[in-house]
């Protein structure tokens, strides 16, 4: 089975929107846990755009699932992360300004700086996970940096496979394989959907974990989010 983490950075957006309090981050979150979900994700942006770093505390007494906090390992979200103590800590090195996600860390060049950022973590008993393209020499560094996990960047997954590309899922394959022999966990995530996400999961073995929510939030305008959600943990099993 593969755990679906839902990431509610759309509801904040949309809360954002309007300056109050609706939708309400904390009842959402509440709910997806109360529909199946097996975890919550954030990820809070220097910008504050949609997570705001207060949202990120008032979630540690809401989320009884798995709580996983995704972001740049920069001085303000590690001092987050560390007063949060998620479950799970995903270092993503994404620009500040970045739209969204765009990019897997290059594991060797920073090798030294993750090595200390996920040893802080572990000391801390917060699991790490680092957002990587499907890239051989890149999960081979994950490994030599210390992590528990990688999560496969699947936006060029998610791309091809709507052009009806089914072989761009073969560069995800190896790249799972090598992380179980290696003894890292597999996570995935971005534009994962209803449509990809059976042909993903039935591709990658021991997939552990995925985090969905743009997808996920706008499937559920047409189809209720206790239904998409249940939707995507059939699709997971
Ligand atoms: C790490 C990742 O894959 C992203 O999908 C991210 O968590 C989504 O962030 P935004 O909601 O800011 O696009
Ligand atoms: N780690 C990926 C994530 O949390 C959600 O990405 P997306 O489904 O919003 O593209």
């Amino acid at each position: 089975m593969t755990k679906l983490s839902v990431n509610i950075n759309k509801i904040a957006t949309l809360r954002n929107s309007r300056g109050g309090d609706v939708p309400n981050l904390l009842q959402v979150a509440k709910d997806v846990q109360k529909f199946g979900a097996q975890g919550v994700t954030i990820h809070p942006r220097p910008d504050e755009r949609h997570i705001r770093y207060q949202d990120a505390r008032d979630l540690v007494d809401v989320v009884y699932t798995e709580y996983n906090i995704e972001g740049n390992p920069m001085d303000n979200f590690l001092n987050l992360v560390y007063e949060c103590a998620p479950t799970q800590v995903t270092l993503v090195p994404d620009a500040v300004d970045a739209l969204t996600s765009n990019a897997g860390w290059d594991t060797i060049k920073h090798k030294a700086f993750l090595q200390e950022v996920i040893q802080e973590c572990k000391s801390r008993n917060i699991r790490t996970s680092i957002f990587v393209d499907p890239v051989l020499e890149m999960i081979e560094g994950a490994k030599l940096v210390g992590a528990d996990r990688i999560e496969l960047y699947t936006e060029h997954f998610a791309a091809e496979y709507t052009k009806g590309n089914e072989k761009a899922i073969i560069p995800y394959t190896k790249a799972a394989e090598l992380a179980n022999e290696l003894g890292l966990g597999v996570n995935a995530g971005h534009d994962l959907s209803l449509d990809n996400i059976e042909f993903f999961k039935n591709n990658i073995p021991n997939l552990l974990e995925v985090s969905i929510g743009h997808a996920l939030i706008s499937e559920s305008l047409y189809l209720g989010l206790e239904n998409v959600v249940n939707m995507y943990i059939r699709k997971l099993q």
